[in-house]
């Protein structure tokens, strides 16, 4: 049996889903402009130090779609790389995420918000209907996982 009889023992192209992984760096505080500093610093405690406090992030972001039977691809991960790079390092590495990424002046920058602002810059910018899921993990524990709902 040929490749192409493989590729046409199936009646549609397989659907499959494909990540990359980066990290970055970046400095935060948890702080809602919203709260009183009391307010702010029941609900947020230690992370709500004034001085702020930093992360080595991760950030696993997935995209679905049907491989393509002549190359194999569902998109190439280089593209992917370079996608991830303007939308994630570019704006969020060696940042003080707070002060230097204007989304979050009035967003306070948790792993939920910053997963969020990752997958916009990512849909501004990827084929239409190809980003499936960003994961960020902020710490060895805490991580968010968002699929654009
Ligand atoms: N829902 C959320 N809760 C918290 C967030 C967040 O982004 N979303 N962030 C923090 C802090 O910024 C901090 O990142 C996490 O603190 P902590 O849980 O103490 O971090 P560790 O996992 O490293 O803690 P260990 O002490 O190692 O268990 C807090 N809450
Ligand atoms: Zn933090």
């Amino acid at each position: 049996m040929q490749n192409c009889d493989l590729i046409m023992s199936h009646p549609e192209p397989r659907i499959i889903q494909i990540s990359r992984r980066l990290s970055f760096s970046a400095s935060h505080r948890l702080h809602s402009n919203s709260l009183s500093e009391e307010e702010n610093k029941r609900i947020f405690g230690k992370c709500n130090n004034p001085n702020g406090h930093g992360h080595n992030y991760k950030a696993i972001v997935t995209v679905r779609g049907k491989i393509d039977p002549i190359t194999g691809m569902v998109m190439n991960l280089t593209d992917l790389k370079q996608y991830m790079e303007e939308c994630i390092t570019v704006p969020l590495d060696h940042k003080n995420v707070d002060k230097d990424v204007p989304y979050f002046q009035n967003v306070v920058s948790t792993v939920e918000n910053i997963t969020v602002f990752i997958w916009e810059e990512l849909q501004k910018r990827l084929p239409a209907g190809l980003l499936y899921e960003v994961c960020v993990h902020e710490t060895d524990s805490n991580s968010a996982i968002y699929r654009g709902e």
